[in-house]
């Protein structure tokens, strides 16, 4: 199973793309979802969330006010890295097991949309890593109106992330969304033609799997050689 990565900083367009994976029948795992799910009340992420954070980050329902912690770990790093920390364990095996099931299901190819791709040190397990970049004044004006947020609280967003240039200095594809829609869909056209194709012979190799069915090859060649001998 080829697994596809898929980032970019906050509002480059990642869903966007995301969507376009999937109406072509391409299935995501989306770790924004998952992260959802790890906070959801009740579980054990929700616990040790509220242990270290504490009530006031609580609605009514005992749910997690979102847009609270939000802006509360967005404008401090520290605070930021204690959420991070508390939430990877079981985001990181959500990922793991939403990847298993569509595994079972035979999937050829899927995308793994994860915002914080490489700083989580999740792009080892993907290839290859498609960046969406925007550039930053369409980046800012984009997320200020998707979540009608302040320029502040936005920036806050945008500087919590490693660079979007960083990210693209790392990408094996790079699709430039600071266009309108319709240059958008023409790069992903090209994309998905270019996931979707067998890998080459020399690509294989270079691969995990390659490198499993290589290590396999010769571990039976090694067995066989010492049958023949004895
Ligand atoms: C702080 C929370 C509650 C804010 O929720 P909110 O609904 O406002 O935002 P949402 O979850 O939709 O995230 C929007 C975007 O913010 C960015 N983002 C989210 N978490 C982080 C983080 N810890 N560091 C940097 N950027 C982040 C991503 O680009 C993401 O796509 C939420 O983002 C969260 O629980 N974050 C920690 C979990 C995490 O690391 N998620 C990213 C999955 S890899
Ligand atoms: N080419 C485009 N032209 C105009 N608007 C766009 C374009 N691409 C995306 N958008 C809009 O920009 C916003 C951000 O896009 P999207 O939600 O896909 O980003 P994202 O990378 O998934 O964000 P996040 O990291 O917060 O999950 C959305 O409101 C989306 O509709």
């Amino acid at each position: 199973m080829r697994i596809v990565g898929l980032t970019g900083g906050i509002a480059s367009g990642k869903s966007t793309v995301s969507n376009m994976f999937k109406a072509n029948g391409i299935p995501v795992v989306d770790a924004d979802v998952v992260a959802r799910d790890a906070l959801r009340k009740g579980t054990g992420g929700w616990k040790k969330v509220v242990d270290a954070f504490g009530e006031e980050i609580l609605q009514d329902d005992g749910e997690v006010d979102r847009k609270k912690l939000g802006l509360i770990v967005f404008s401090d790093p520290d605070k930021r890295l204690v959420l991070n920390r508390l939430l990877a364990p079981y985001i990181s095996s959500g990922i793991f097991q939403e990847i298993f099931k569509l595994w079972l299901k035979g999937h050829k190819v899927i995308v793994l949309d994860v915002p914080l791709l490489f700083e989580a040190k999740m792009d080892k397990w993907t290839k290859p890593i498609i960046v969406v970049w925007v550039n930053p004044e369409t980046q800012l004006l984009r997320l200020i109106e998707r979540d009608r947020t302040s320029e502040i609280d936005a920036r806050n967003r945008i500087d919590a992330q490693m660079p979007l240039d960083l990210k693209r200095s790392k990408a094996d594809i790079v699709i430039d969304n600071s266009g309108p829609f319709g240059d958008l869909n023409e790069q992903f056209c090209h994309v998905l033609s270019q996931v979707t194709r067998p890998l080459t012979w020399t690509e294989f190799a270079l691969s995990r799997n390659g490198a499993l069915v290589a290590l396999l090859s010769i571990s039976v060649a090694i067995l066989i050689a010492k049958n023949a001998s004895s």
